[in-house]
């Protein structure tokens, strides 16, 4: 019987339980989820029916899996608190943010510990969750990765590269999104009505999406079949590149990636 308890139940928690909930790994009655807030603990009891505790030792003391689920300022004190009481067989999964895995291993050096970076799309069961874990941590990664396949897509990389795989797949959500905000903007002065401009714009966002993902091809590629020579998406295309569009989304990225590296 696989127990898993998470400590945190904020955004991403609760993306994660939700996909998680659904999935044959782990009935929902067999995670728990643990929170200082009671609100947050009664909406996952109430939505996704698993079990909810304000006690982090009490909800640790019979599972295999712990995942920590708090901001990086919030780790240190869980550490301290369960660093007793965790028994060495229980594995620690973390989504903590710049937090190393051997920074963690300094504080509970008894404990195996893997590092994941999903994101909130682990709610539809879409997250993009990247895994990595010491050399010695071979069997469990792979009951891991099996976890979080169940809610997503999933890439084991190596730890160095975690900063980054935060910044493209877990920040990368509210990028992405950003970007769908202005076509729906767009849409809007054109004169469609908000919710209609949402409907063509997410749909064909997944049709973008879609299409990379299934042909495997680069997105320039899947550009050329869309740009009519003289066409309006080419007019488009380069009035946005003249106005900056992939520079300001590059120097997005190495600004957070940069932002990233200074967190703890
Ligand atoms: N939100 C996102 O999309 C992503 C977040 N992350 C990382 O995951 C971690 C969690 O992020 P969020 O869920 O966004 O944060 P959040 O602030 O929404 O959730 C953290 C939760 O932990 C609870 N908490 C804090 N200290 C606690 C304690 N001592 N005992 C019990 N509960 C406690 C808080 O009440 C809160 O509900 C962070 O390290 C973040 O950087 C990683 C990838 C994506
Ligand atoms: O904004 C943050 O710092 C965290 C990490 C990725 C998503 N949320």
């Amino acid at each position: 019987m696989n127990k898993i308890t998470i400590i945190g139940g904020g955004n991403l928690g609760k993306s994660i339980i939700s996909g998680l909930g659904n999935s044959d790994l782990f009935e929902a009655k067999h995670i728990t989820v643990v929170d200082k807030s009671e609100h947050n603990l009664t909406e996952v009891k109430e939505k996704l029916g698993v079990s909810t505790s304000q006690h982090i030792i009490e909800a640790i003391s019979d599972v295999k899996w712990v995942i920590l689920c708090v901001q990086p300022r919030q780790l240190d004190a869980v550490l301290e608190e369960i660093k007793e009481e965790l028994i060495a067989d229980q594995i620690l999964i973390s989504t903590v943010t710049g937090t190393s895995i051997a920074e963690i291993n300094e504080v509970v050096p008894k404990n195996k510990v893997i590092r994941v970076m999903p994101n909130t799309g682990a709610s539809k069961k879409l997250s993009m969750t990247c895994i990595s874990a010491n050399e010695d941590v071979k069997e469990e990664l792979v009951f891991v990765q099996k976890m979080f396949d169940t809610i997503g897509k999933t890439l084991i990389i190596e730890e160095r590269l975690m900063q980054a795989a935060t910044v493209l797949g877990a920040s990368g959500i509210a990028f992405f999104l950003r970007f769908l905000r202005a076509m729906i903007q767009g849409g809007i002065q054109m004169g469609f009505h908000p919710h209609e401009a949402q409907i063509i714009a997410v749909q064909t966002a997944m049709g973008a999406a879609t299409l990379v993902a299934k042909n495997g091809t680069h997105p320039e590629r899947e550009i050329d079949k869309v740009t009519t020579p003289q066409g309006c998406t080419i007019e488009g295309l380069n009035e946005m590149e003249h106005q900056g569009l992939s520079s300001s989304v590059i120097k997005g990225v190495m600004a957070s990636y940069e932002k990233i590296n200074t967190i703890k």
